[in-house]
């Protein structure tokens, strides 16, 4: 199949419990909870995106005919400081988006394992997530119904008004994590997780570290 890809960059994962790791970012074009338009934002079921995943126009982004050739691109980004293996480290990509369930499929999957990758996902949990990801998270958003209710992490944008966290303490995932929404309430939302987490220990605080500190 054909895969639309809006960017492909190496930076360092910012959120959740990854966060620290290089990784190459693969960034899907689409998503099925906002169209990415500006003047459909108030319609959206998803309404606090702060990710431009609109077209193929963005660093190394653009149409991949077919599984190989995408896995090959995504793997040239790794850094190969020394042709020492342990230097190298566990390569690692995360697709995202938009919605990377949209196109991730088995086919990829089978190529970037084949690569040598480890293989991370955000997604919204709206699809089913198909087998062999390392390492899933997933943040449900109001409004939409969670399908995917397994993975590593699961990491909701806090607060949204109609989510309340208990109400997914028993879902099967390994890490819960609260992450402040973005937007003109950010410092406000940061204090209610902070205090959130603090009365609710199963929850950690997810930081966009990558904001903080300036890099993609
Ligand atoms: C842009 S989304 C793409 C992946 C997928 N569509 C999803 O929503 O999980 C990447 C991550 O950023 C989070 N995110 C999006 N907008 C945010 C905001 N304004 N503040 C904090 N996190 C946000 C999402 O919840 C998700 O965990
Ligand atoms: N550095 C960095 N870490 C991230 N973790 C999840 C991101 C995303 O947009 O899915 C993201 C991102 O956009 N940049
Ligand atoms: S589901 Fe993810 S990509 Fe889609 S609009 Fe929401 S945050 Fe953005
Ligand atoms: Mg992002």
């Amino acid at each position: 199949m054909t895969y639309s890809v809006k960017e492909i960059f190496l930076t360092l994962q910012g959120e959740g419990g990854q966060a620290g790791r290089a990784a190459v970012f693969c960034r899907f074009t689409g998503c099925n909870l906002w169209s990415g338009r500006e003047e459909d934002r108030a319609k959206a079921i998803c309404q606090f995106c702060d990710t431009d995943f609109i077209g193929t126009d963005g660093v190394n982004g653009g149409k991949f005919e077919n599984a190989a050739e995408l896995a090959a691109t995504i793997a040239s980004f790794w850094p190969h400081p020394t042709q020492d293996a342990k230097a190298t480290g566990q390569k690692l990509v995360v697709f995202t988006g938009g919605e990377p369930l949209l196109q991730l499929d088995t086919t990829l999957i089978d190529a970037m394992h084949a690569q040598g990758f480890s293989i991370a996902v955000e997604s919204n949990g709206t699809v089913t997530a198909p087998a062999g990801i390392d390492w899933l998270c997933i943040s449900p958003k109001a409004g939409a119904e969670l399908v995917q209710k397994s993975g590593t992490e699961l990491k909701l944008v806090f607060p949204q008004p109609d989510i309340d966290p208990a109400a997914l303490e028993n879902l099967d995932f390994q890490h819960f994590w609260l992450q402040p929404m973005d937007g003109p309430q950010q410092a406000a939302n940061t204090q209610a997780a902070i205090e959130y987490c603090l009365t609710h220990p199963l929850w950690g605080l997810s930081l966009q570290t990558h904001k903080l500190i300036g890099i993609p």
